[in-house]
């Protein structure tokens, strides 16, 4: 492959020189015709109370922004940022609102070129890789998710390195197996998934710090839960009972779940996983002892959502009919995830426990059921 060929003639020069934190490494990635760069490890982001001028903005790419976290990102990074220094990209067509909500680019991760435009030609500094299969989906597609999760993967972190993009792309609680400490699931443990989204991810994660550490890139990684949202449908993950529990709840009184009552698993809503994306690309630097952390809100089963939202609801009725795949998928995973590090070094906090969380999402369904029958 040509990177490989093409950081073996590097690595001679790479290895006499100490792994970066202080120094800067010139650096080829790939075989093409580009001036090699000088990476620097140095970052001047601040965090929180940071408050960029005109200039100084991020000019953002979100890749697979299309699926349920990409949109939501946009507009909090819009908010921050200005409308035309967030660009999403996806393969898919987006709806109306989204296309007219602020620029959208089509970019199919796999063709490296059209990326590398794209790139330049809108001066980007920082890429948040979200593309991906997810973990149920991915097991009915090995192939493909081995394209998307893996190959599309070394071309993101081929073009964050040439052109000394700030990269944020994030893993899973799915990045652990059977044999990880499962309660709590600890930030370095053993990791052996059984999903080749579970395998893609750590590869992501082993990937994105040997990069960082060999050629500077400032790569950042955050470990999400299940992500829990309203407004956007999940692209078929295991987690994805958590959301359509709410829906069904609301439109039909009557929720069929796939996985079993006692299945517990780390969740969050999503403004606290997009807040938390915003915020570990903004940490300075020195702030982070590690390049991947796990984050955290909270840790519930099917029958204690079905409990709570009974609370609000007391007609649902909820049945069990297990779907083996997900079972499988959802038992081998952590129950519940230590976040310590985040908190500690970043200054990481949830703002979401499951009874807000319910009453979110039910006042936020409730009332787009409401409209919909007014119309
Ligand atoms: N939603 C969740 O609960 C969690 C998500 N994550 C990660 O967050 C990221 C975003 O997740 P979601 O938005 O939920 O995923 P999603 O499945 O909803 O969306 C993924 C998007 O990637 C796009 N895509 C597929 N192939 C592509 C290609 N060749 N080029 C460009 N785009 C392509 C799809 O069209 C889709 O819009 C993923 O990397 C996922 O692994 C991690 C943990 C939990
Ligand atoms: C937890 C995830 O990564 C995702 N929601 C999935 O279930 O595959």
């Amino acid at each position: 492959m040509p990177v490989f060929r093409a950081l073996s003639k590097v690595a001679k020069q790479a290895l006499l020189t100490p792994a970066c934190g202080c120094q800067s490494l010139t650096v080829a990635i790939r075989n093409i015709s580009f001036s090699p760069r000088q990476v620097t490890s140095g970052s001047d982001a601040s965090f929180h109370s940071v408050s960029f001028s005109e200039t100084d903005h991020p000019k953002v790419l979100i890749t697979g922004g299309l699926g349920q976290l990409g949109v939501g990102l946009a507009k909090l990074l819009r908010k921050r940022f200005g409308k035309n220094n967030v660009i999403l990209s996806d393969i898919r067509k987006p709806p109306s609102n989204v296309f007219h909500s602020g620029p959208f680019i089509y970019s199919d991760i796999l063709d490296y070129k059209n990326l590398r435009e794209i790139v330049v030609n809108n001066r980007i500094t920082w890429l948040v890789h979200y593309s991906a299969l997810l973990s149920a989906v991915g097991e009915s597609n090995v192939a493909l998710a081995r394209a998307v999760n893996i190959t599309g993967l070394h071309n993101i972190l081929d073009i964050a390195a040439e052109h000394g993009l700030r990269l944020f792309v994030p893993s899973t609680i799915g990045a652990f197996g059977p044999t990880s400490p499962r309660n709590p699931t600890p930030d370095l443990c053993v990791q052996r998934p059984r999903t080749i989204y579970g395998v893609s991810k750590v590869h992501a994660e082993l990937m994105g710090e040997y990069y960082h550490h060999r050629y500077g890139l400032d790569f950042r990684c955050l470990r999400y839960p299940g992500i829990i949202s309203a407004d956007s449908q999940p692209g078929g993950g295991t987690t994805d009972y958590a959301v359509q529990i709410f829906h069904d709840a609301v439109k039909n009184g009557k929720f069929e779940c796939n996985l079993k009552p006692d299945t517990r698993l780390p969740m969050m809503y999503i403004d606290d996983c997009l807040r938390a994306t915003l915020e570990v690309m903004e940490a300075p630097t020195e702030t982070l002892s590690m390049r991947t952390y796990n984050i955290n809100a909270m840790s519930f089963t099917p029958e204690e959502l079905a409990n709570e939202v009974q609370k609000q609801l007391p007609d649902l009725q909820v049945t069990y009919e297990i779907d083996s795949v997900r079972q499988a998928i959802a038992d081998s995973w952590p129950m519940n995830f230590d976040d310590s590090n985040a908190r500690n070094d970043w200054g990481w906090k949830h703002d979401y426990d499951l009874p807000e969380l319910v009453q979110t999402m039910l006042n936020f369904i409730g009332s787009d059921s409401r409209i919909a029958q007014a119309n």
